[in-house]
């Protein structure tokens, strides 16, 4: 029988409790035993484990958030701190660990496979800043919650013939900015893939205008910059009455869509397959809409491509 432990670590993810319930109930189902480690490497290196059953995990599927809490953990980025989590799992008797969390998390697993702790990630968070995999468990949830703001904002940016801008979040991914707002019909999207000039912004403005349109959104994703330095220097070259909205945290919270409970149940699974299977060091992805693996240092080392095509055609459609 293996013992397995659970983490969430890193920004908390709509459809985490998803991927910690399929897999506390394969593995249960598979014969092992299972801990859960509470508030991430933090929780780990505070030995703040409990034990899990079928009920642990019971009427969570719909739930934003993660049952077993979130941190980023300093101390765990160094060689020590490895060393005590690792002391913390064999203590427990824990035979491999389930990472759910961003690429920090992942880097996190990745070294304690070097040091010879079997571990695999499910990719939670609501960036889709990971190259190896279609999509991130949260991603979905995320982007419907930003078109539903943007199509929120559209409302009060028409009826005071407006511009509006719109931060997103996302770090230095730009997919979460260009999929709501191509859902959310925004006349512009900033991203930090593409390079953007403000005089850029302000003439396709002005030929909108010329149009008739009156009102604006502008979609800017957080790693580009600040929205309200931007809204100055528009301000500044058009005079327009502009207002900024930064979304900010409402962006990690609500009931996870059906595409990321079935997409965190399926990467569940995998990842105690894998597990039974004597697999580390390995990643659980979606590829196609089929579920994959793949070493974690491989993945890690992928390097993202845009999706210039959709962004490109978001510039037609909103002009
Ligand atoms: N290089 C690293 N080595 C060991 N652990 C790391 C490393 N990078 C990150 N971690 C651990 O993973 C935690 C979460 O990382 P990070 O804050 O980057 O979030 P994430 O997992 O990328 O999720 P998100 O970006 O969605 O918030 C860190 O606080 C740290 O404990
Ligand atoms: O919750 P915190 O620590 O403020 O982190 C915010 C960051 O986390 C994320 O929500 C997820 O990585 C980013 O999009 C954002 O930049
Ligand atoms: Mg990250």
């Amino acid at each position: 029988m293996k013992t397995i432990g659970i983490l969430t670590s890193g920004g908390d993810a709509p459809g985490m409790n998803a991927a910690i319930r399929a897999v506390v109930r394969s593995a249960i189902y598979y014969g092992c035993k299972v801990y859960g480690i509470n508030r991430g490497y933090k929780g780990l290196l505070e030995e703040d484990l409990v034990e899990m059953n079928l009920s642990s995990v019971g009427d969570i599927i719909h739930r934003g958030g993660t049952i077993l809490k979130s941190s980023r953990c300093e101390e765990f980025k160094t060689q020590e701190g490895r060393l005590k989590g690792v002391k913390v799992l064999k203590k427990y008797k824990i035979d491999c660990l389930v990472v759910i969390g961003g690429d920090g998390s992942f880097n996190g697993a990745q070294k304690l496979s070097e040091l010879g702790f079997p571990a695999i990630g499910i990719p939670g968070t609501i960036d889709n800043d990971l190259a190896y995999t279609d999509y991130t468990i949260g991603f979905d949830t995320a982007m419907n919650t930003v078109a539903d703001a943007i199509s929120k904002i559209r409302d009060t940016s028409s009826s005071h013939e407006r511009v509006n801008i719109v931060e997103v979040m996302g770090r230095h991914c730009g997919d979460l900015a260009l999929y709501s707002g191509l859902a959310g019909g925004a006349e512009t999207i900033i991203v930090p893939e593409v390079d953007f000039k403000v005089e850029d912004i302000c003439n396709r403005l002005k030929t909108t205008q010329k149009r008739g349109k009156r009102h604006s959104i502008i979609v800017l994703a957080e790693g580009v910059g600040n929205a309200n330095d931007l809204g100055k220097e528009i301000i500044k070259i058009t005079g327009a009455d502009l207002r900024v909205t930064v979304l900010g945290h409402v962006q990690r919270g609500g009931c996870p869509s059906v595409f990321d409970r079935i997409l965190a149940s399926r990467m569940g699974v995998r990842a105690v397959e894998l597990l039974l299977d004597g697999k580390s060091a390995k990643v659980v992805g979606v590829k196609d809409n089929k579920i994959i693996d793949m070493d974690i240092n491989e993945a890690l080392s992928m390097t993202r491509s845009f999706d210039k095509e959709t962004y490109e055609m978001a510039k037609i459609l909103s002009i």
